[in-house]
């Protein structure tokens, strides 16, 4: 860890020059722009995971407060996925931590693959990963989950000369609720809860919390939130329609 207050300039290009994903400024710039530019890179890179370049946790959840409130305001359905690779464990026992890094990096791109650019996908630490989905019609989630479930699970990601794994995943998802204000905290909870089950009932699946109907009329709901909605983090009644897709067992396997 560095301390901000001691950061130097060398320091700063050493680590900027430390991550893969990102290059150093041009040298022959004027040291204004040059400076600029050191602080705007160093700005990005706090913001991702250096493993897989993905964003990290604390953009994640800055991201999922900025989408709460968009939800909040306009009413567009929103969806978040909590992603878990099944049996990880088993991969860095069996092959090392290199090959289990080598896993996390290839699933993080295969999941950024299976994600349109404004869909935020993060590493939410070990081999959890999360994406948040703005704007995703509710009929879209379970296609679009179990499109990443399939893309992981035919993976074949080289972890030495002629050892290639494939690893599942499992996904739980929740909407975030329409018009009300809740909170990160609350829908976070609620994909995990559908992640848990995915893991409890064989892992390799995808569950999806759909949206909380709101026990509301339209005209109310507009009286109520139809501007800016303020006030309790609220979970109005709800009918939820719980989906289970795929089954499989979800060992790594390995193949070849
Ligand atoms: N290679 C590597 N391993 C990591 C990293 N972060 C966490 N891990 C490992 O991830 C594994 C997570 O194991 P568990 O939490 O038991 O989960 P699991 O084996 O995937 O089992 P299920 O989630 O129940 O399917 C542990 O062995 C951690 O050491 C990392 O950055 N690199």
């Amino acid at each position: 860890m560095i301390d901000l207050h001691d950061l130097r300039l060398d320091d700063a290009r050493a680590l900027l020059a430390h991550d893969a994903y990102g290059s150093l400024p041009e040298a022959d710039e004027s040291r204004t722009q040059y400076l600029q530019r050191v602080i705007d890179q160093l700005c990005e890179l706090s913001l991702k995971d250096p493993l897989t370049g993905l964003a990290n946790r604390r953009h994640f959840r800055h991201v999922l407060g900025r989408e709460i409130d968009a939800v909040a305001r306009s009413g567009e359905s929103a969806l978040l996925l909590m992603m878990d690779i099944d049996h990880f464990k088993k991969v860095n026992d069996t092959y090392g931590h290199l090959a289990g890094d080598r896993v996390l990096q290839a699933v993080a791109k295969a999941l950024a693959s299976c994600l349109r650019p404004m869909d935020t996908v993060a590493r939410y630490g070990g081999e959890e990963f999360t994406a948040i989905l703005p704007n995703c019609p509710p009929s879209f989630g379970k296609i679009v989950a179990e499109r990443i479930r399939a893309t992981v699970g035919s993976l074949q990601v080289l972890v030495a000369p002629l050892v290639s794994l494939q690893v599942t995943i499992s996904i739980g998802g929740a909407f975030a609720p329409e018009w009300v204000r809740s909170t990160t905290a609350l829908w976070i909870d609620r994909a995990d809860t559908q992640l848990y089950r995915a893991k409890s009932e064989g892992r390799n699946r995808v569950y999806i919390d759909q949206q909380p109907e709101i026990a509301v009329s339209a005209e109310e709901r507009k009286m109520l939130f139809g501007h800016l909605s303020i006030g309790d983090p609220a979970w109005l009644e709800s009918v939820s329609t719980d989906a289970a897709v795929g089954a499989a067992d979800g060992a790594m396997k390995r193949v070849n």
